[in-house]
């Protein structure tokens, strides 16, 4: 392998890393993880696509982001050169350049392979540990935690004896770039750092039945940092917006308390950068960095679970914190007690404050989230084709808005309005079983009717007695929601009525099912019934 090319997949592997936290994960996994580093000089870098929409979107879209995490993981401008491979990327399996990726990606690893390091130095007894790679963060902790029983260990424990094995800077070039790389790595950097994510915002949270209590307890604990509830544990399934939450609530603490240090970070690089102070024989710096904050956001606690060390450090940083009277906000996939092994008094910790879930979205909720995805991009997707991805995809919002997003860029590739031909299109390695059922207002008249035990020609009688009334302004509401249907076409099919008496029935039926579980619930049903 060529020192060109290592150099140019340890920055594109850097790069890599940057773009992740840039983009949504359905973006990165649609148009960034496909792509490949070809080749790197002075100031140009090529980078292979493995098709030519890939490559158009990316040029029309991308440039600016993929060029700026260029900069960040090589600390100079590169000019970006896309080309298109028109290839499977099954296809290049072999090549040298992606060999070269794997290994930088390995070196990503730094903390298991010092682990391994320092076990080999430590433990002179131990089995050589070939397979650097293999020794998980946790096992290195329970490792320290072992060693300490041994007293002629603990003595070697000592910072300067814990940085003894780290490699020591190697000779060429080439390899002092992967080592400054690395030490990039290795060195951790300044916990205000950890950027909040500029789209995790309240304005761009969809409220529904599902989040509302969460939303109104984030919005509370924002307003009021460490003084309405402390600690603040949210759990609910994955993708269901905790993190948007956690964001947001950092957000606008930031926006009402600019002095404020908010520091937000995952369970699993809490984890990392214990090891990493730990290694480097800095723990005190690392308690230092979380101990003298004023809010602190842990996403995804539920990865401490078996992580005794972890979970003991975790506790000393959340009594001093406490204590202090800092706000901790918690995020995890389901509640303290069944977070398993997680050690008694740190679920006791947690279950001090407010304990608070976010359930599955409604169908309303999800087309309320796709309806705001779409305008924020500014674009017009069909009521049909938003019903029709909500009405498929119901657990997750990651997942929603990945289909929309390739529903977008589908349309974008090829140049076509978005429809429904297009977005079954589109999605149908998502949703097999194809186009889905041609919604009408007629079907909906059909489906209500029957429900109710009513003729059809009702939906269109003039009748205005309650038992007729009510179902036929449920049937307006759902030809509203579930069609593209205008509002005086509903109300010629619904026997010539004037459309403002489609608006009418759209909005008390709107109303009402916020407040009466029944007609939400019948409301779910009909919708089925219609979809199926
Ligand atoms: N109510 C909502 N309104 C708007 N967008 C939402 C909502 N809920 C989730 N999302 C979006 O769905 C995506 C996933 O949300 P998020 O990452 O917050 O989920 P999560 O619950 O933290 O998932 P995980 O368990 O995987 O960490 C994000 O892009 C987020 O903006």
């Amino acid at each position: 392998m060529s020192a060109d090319t290592a150099y140019m997949a340890s920055i594109w592997q850097q790069a890599l890393v940057h773009m992740k936290k840039a983009f949504i994960k359905p973006l990165f996994e649609t148009w960034i993880k496909s792509t490949i580093p070809l080749s790197i000089n002075d100031s140009v870098i090529e980078i292979g696509t493995p098709k030519l929409f890939v490559k158009e979107w990316l040029e029309s879209r991308y440039l600016p982001v993929i060029k700026a995490a260029l900069k960040a993981a090589a600390n100079k401008d590169f000019e970006i050169v896309l080309i298109n491979m028109d290839i499977e990327m099954e296809g290049l399996e072999d090549s040298p350049l992606l060999t070269a990726v794997e290994e930088a990606e390995n070196d990503i690893n730094i903390e298991s392979i010092i682990s391994a390091e320092i076990q080999n130095t430590y433990k002179p007894d131990s089995k050589p540990l070939t397979a650097h790679h293999d020794i998980s963060p946790d096992d290195f902790l329970s490792y320290l935690d072992d060693i300490s029983d041994i007293p002629e260990a603990a003595a070697t424990l000592s910072p300067t004896r814990l940085t003894a094995p780290v490699p020591s800077p190697p000779a060429s070039s080439h390899q002092d770039k992967r080592s400054a790389r690395n030490q990039q790595l290795y060195n951790l950097p300044p916990a205000d750092e950890f950027i909040l994510n500029p789209k995790y915002v309240f304005s761009t949270f969809v409220i529904g039945n599902s989040n509302r209590l969460a939303h109104a307890a984030s919005l509370a604990v924002s307003e009021a940092p460490a003084q309405v509830y402390n600690p603040f544990f949210i759990y609910g399934g994955v993708g269901l917006g905790k993190t948007h939450l956690m964001h947001a609530i950092g957000h606008r603490i930031k926006e009402n308390n600019p002095n404020m240090k908010v520091v937000y970070i995952s369970s699993e690089k809490f984890t990392n950068e214990l090891i990493n102070s730990i290694i480097s024989g800095n723990p005190e710096n690392f308690r230092q960095r979380y101990r003298n904050i004023d809010v602190l956001l842990v996403d995804d606690i539920q990865f401490l679970s078996k992580k005794e060390h972890t979970q003991e450090e975790f506790f000393h940083t959340f009594n001093t914190l406490h204590e202090a009277n800092k706000q901790i906000i918690i995020s995890s996939d389901r509640p303290p007690r069944e977070i398993q092994t997680l050690e008694d008094r740190l679920r006791s910790r947690f279950e001090w404050g407010l304990i608070t879930d976010i359930q599955t979205p409604d169908l309303e909720t999800r087309i309320a989230v796709l309806r705001k995805k779409a305008m924020m991009e500014s674009l017009n997707v069909p009521n049909e084709v938003v019903v029709y991805i909500a009405s498929r995809i119901e657990n997750n919002i990651r997942e929603l808005e990945g289909a929309l997003i390739r529903v977008i860029a589908y349309a974008s590739l090829n140049n076509q309005p978005i429809d429904i031909d297009l977005a079954t299109e589109a999605l149908k390695d998502i949703f097999p079983n194809g186009r889905p059922k041609q919604v009408t207002a007629e079907l909906i008249q059909d489906v209500v009717a029957s429900h109710f035990k009513l003729k059809l020609e009702d939906m269109s009688a003039k009748k205005r007695t309650r038992n007729v009334a009510y179902p036929r302004q449920i049937a307006m509401y759902l030809c509203r929601e579930l069609t593209e249907t205008s509002l005086p076409k509903i109300g010629e099919i619904f026997g010539g009525r004037d459309h403002t008496t489609v608006i009418h029935a759209h909005d008390k039926i709107s109303r009402e099912k916020n407040m009466d579980a029944k007609l939400n619930n019948t409301l779910k049903d009909l919708i089925k019934r219609i979809e199926s």
